[in-house]
């Protein structure tokens, strides 16, 4: 009896957040191991299908480097990275959009459909979704000690996102699975870090959450204990003091970017827990570290 009744605490729980979030987009950006442990796979699938179910609107925005390392390794090719971004010639293009539109993107469309959802796999190509440019970067040379602009490849930052495509799906109960994948005025494709990719579509979609799941636990200080929350104004000083380093600097960056486009919260998570989504979403504490501006 007290099972049923602590099940039934559980439940309700979840009200009052499925009915705030009753109708809301929620962009959750999917990678690392969550997308390869087959637990994993089939809870966040499963996630994903009751929140569509219970009135949410998910997107799911995934990577997939490690995906694109392998195939570039098979072919003989090594991997190359510019301040976390691969450097892309067009044979890597190629590959990129192989296995990123086709192998991840059709993969994830096919777990969530075999349990039960409705998902259809778009790349940025799709309605036009995500229009690219190519991307500037700088680096130090580290004998002058000037900085000069490095050709990095195919490699794209978001232009503008027409949410069109997402929106129509989203009329006929279907759940977006999108590659990270940007098409040029001209018609060229770029290839774009997933972070960057969802926080600009759910800055554009004006989403309530933006999730990103990641392999760590969330946001750590520099005694190594999880920071549950970060106003998004302390976000430069964190860096700046080296405790936030590496590839966390790009996603609490993005996090920040879109809580200033209008994204309510940004939360950084552990894709490695089974059910992630759904704690954070649906617990009073939720899980992870929320970026917002929290006053
Ligand atoms: N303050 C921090 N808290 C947590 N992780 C951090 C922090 N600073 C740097 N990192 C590093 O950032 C990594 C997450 O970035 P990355 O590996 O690029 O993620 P993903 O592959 O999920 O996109 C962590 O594994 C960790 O090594
Ligand atoms: C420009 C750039 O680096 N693009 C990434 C796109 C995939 C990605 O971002 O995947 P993860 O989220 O798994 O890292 C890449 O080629 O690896």
């Amino acid at each position: 009896m007290q099972e049923l009744i602590a099940k039934a605490n559980v439940l309700l729980e979840a009200l009052p957040w499925i009915k705030r979030f009753y109708g809301a987009t929620i962009v959750i950006k999917y990678g690392g191991n969550a997308m390869v442990e087959e637990k994993l796979k089939e809870s966040f699938a499963k996630d994903i299908i009751l929140m569509k179910y219970i009135g949410l609107n998910p997107v799911v925005v995934h990577g997939g480097g490690p995906q694109i390392g392998r195939m570039l390794k098979a072919i003989g090719k090594d991997s190359h990275f510019v301040q976390g971004m691969r450097v892309t010639d067009r044979e890597t293009m190629d590959i990129v959009e192989m296995v990123l539109g086709g192998q991840v993107n059709k993969e994830i469309v096919n777990n969530i459909n075999r349990h039960g959802g409705r998902a259809v796999g778009l790349t940025g190509k799709d309605g036009n979704l995500i229009v690219a440019r190519k991307m500037e970067m700088t680096q130090v040379n580290p004998d002058t000690l000037t900085p000069e602009i490095i050709d990095i490849g195919h490699v794209g930052e978001v232009e503008t996102v027409n949410p069109d495509i997402i929106d129509s799906l989203e009329q006929n109960n279907f759940i977006p699975v999108i590659a990270p994948i940007g098409v040029g005025l001209n018609g060229e494709t770029y290839n774009i870090n997933a972070d960057l990719v969802a926080g600009r579509i759910a800055g554009a979609l004006r989403a309530e959450k933006l999730i990103l799941l990641t392999d760590v636990e969330g946001v750590k200080g520099k005694d190594e204990k999880l920071i549950s929350t970060i106003d998004v104004d302390r976000v430069p000083d964190l860096i700046n003091d080296g405790t936030i380093t590496g590839g966390m600097i790009p996603k609490v960056n993005c996090c920040v970017d879109a809580v200033s486009e209008g994204v309510h919260k940004a939360h950084i998570i552990d894709g490695r827990m089974v059910h992630a989504c759904l704690l954070e979403i649906f617990t009073d504490k939720g899980v992870g570290t929320a970026v917002a501006r929290f006053d």
